[in-house]
């Protein structure tokens, strides 16, 4: 398509999914249109701030495997912008030796043959100062992990997808979509059309789903960014080596707690809790449930001694979780040129390079290039909801 306002493709959300599915859309020379409804840079969905964790260390093969391409394909872009958007200092897992859910991580980079360190009792403070390792449980490090820095690399991908020739259009909310074999989307400034249509809408994909007759089980949840300040300034610093962190389940806390090294605010170390409550994403500041930080807050007082157990600086964000916490990457059932990325469940920053390079695949009619049947819809079988 050639006209104004016509395009091969257009791109729902300029998130971490979105800017990358663009970027790989313009990298195949399709004239692409992505559409934001915030002004750009925000902070209103799930891939604001300063820093996110990238590792190779999954309680699922899957994973593990697609973490070779996305560690490439991060470093790629870093080449070809000139910017740095990666730093590794490691991740140490910690979790009770004897349950299902560490073990599974252990066994899973060992089966990869990742680089890893484990870690004793005897060893543990030592090379991890500061941090009290519960009784019964193990530790390792994942060596090839890190820090992502996540506002920078989506101002980079953003940067790369313009030079490309793509257009951005933000502060613009789409308001409808008509499906078709040309796809006509509205928004509150203007009607586009396409051959192909990519949803990369993060917490607000039902809303958009709506239009098109398709509802999946997604739940939207805030997350707490708390920043922890240390006691001694540096002690947990990344210039000291300390490293990312993953609590796989705890005394205090069914679900993860992780951790990165202080670094973006001087003295404060960010420390969150791997759930939240229920929100509506554009209602997400009326959730004010403080559970999950006192959860976190009990923790550090056990394991982390340097640091002061109430929170200097509360930031949120959104999950939107899928009930398998595994990603939709899939064509609509019944629009074949309408494209579906979401449910990123807490952790698909990290994949963001492989995953637009998935979406560009399914959006052009290609064979993907990794097996997509963990995210594929037709799992959730009953729990979808079609009204077509
Ligand atoms: C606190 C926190 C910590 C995390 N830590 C990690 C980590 O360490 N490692 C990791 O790999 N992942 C992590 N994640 C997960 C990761 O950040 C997310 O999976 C990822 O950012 C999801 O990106 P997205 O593009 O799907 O969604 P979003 O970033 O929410 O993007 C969706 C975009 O669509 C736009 N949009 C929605 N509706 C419309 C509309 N109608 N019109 C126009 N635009 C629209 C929105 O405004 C938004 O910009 C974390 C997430 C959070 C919240
Ligand atoms: O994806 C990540 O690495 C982080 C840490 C573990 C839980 C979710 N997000």
């Amino acid at each position: 398509m050639s006209a104004e306002g016509e395009y091969d493709c257009i791109v729902i959300g300029a998130g971490v999914q979105g800017s990358f599915t663009a970027y790989q859309l313009a990298k195949k020379n399709q004239k692409t249109l992505l559409l934001e409804q915030f002004l750009l840079p925000h902070s209103r969905g799930s891939s604001h701030g300063q820093t996110r964790i990238i590792r190779r260390a999954y309680d699922q093969d899957f994973y593990t495997h697609m973490m070779e391409e996305c560690y490439e394909l991060w470093a790629q872009l870093e080449r070809e912008a000139g910017v740095k958007l990666y730093r590794q200092t490691g991740l140490l897992v910690m979790g009770p030796e004897n349950s299902e859910s560490y073990q599974q991580f252990k066994v899973t980079l060992q089966r990869n043959k990742t680089p890893m360190v484990v870690l004793t009792h005897d060893n543990f403070s030592q090379h991890i100062p500061n941090v009290n390792l519960a009784p019964g449980d193990g530790a390792f490090v994942d060596i090839s992990a890190g820090v992502l820095f996540a506002d920078r690399a989506l101002r980079t991908v953003q940067g790369q997808f313009q030079k490309l020739g793509g257009v951005i259009r933000d502060n613009e909310t789409v308001t409808n979509i008509k499906p078709g074999p040309v796809v006509t989307v509205s928004t509150s400034a203007g009607v586009y059309r396409a051959k192909s249509l990519v949803i990369t809408a993060g917490p607000w994909t039902n809303k958009l789903l709506a239009h098109t007759g398709l509802q999946l089980p997604l739940e939207v949840v805030k997350i707490n960014v708390c920043y922890w300040k240390e006691k001694v300034l540096g002690s947990y610093n990344v210039k000291r080596r300390f490293p990312c962190f993953l609590l796989t389940e705890g005394e205090e806390a069914k679900e993860h707690i992780y951790g990165l090294p202080s670094n973006e605010y001087p003295g404060l170390v960010k420390i969150c809790y791997h759930m939240g409550s229920e929100t509506d994403p554009d209602q997400r500041d009326k959730q004010t449930d403080r559970s999950d930080i006192e959860i976190l807050g009990r923790y550090v007082t056990r394991c982390l001694p340097g640091l002061v157990p109430e929170p200097a600086v509360v930031e949120s964000c959104m999950y939107t979780l899928t009930p398998d916490r595994h990603f939709v990457l899939d064509c609509h059932p019944a629009y074949i040129n309408i494209v579906i990325g979401a449910g990123f469940s807490g952790h698909g920053f990290k994949f963001g390079p492989v995953i637009g390079k998935l979406l560009c695949e399914l959006s052009l009619g290609e064979m993907p290039s990794n097996d997509l049947s963990p995210f594929r819809i037709r799992r959730f079988h009953a729990k979808t909801k079609s009204a077509l």
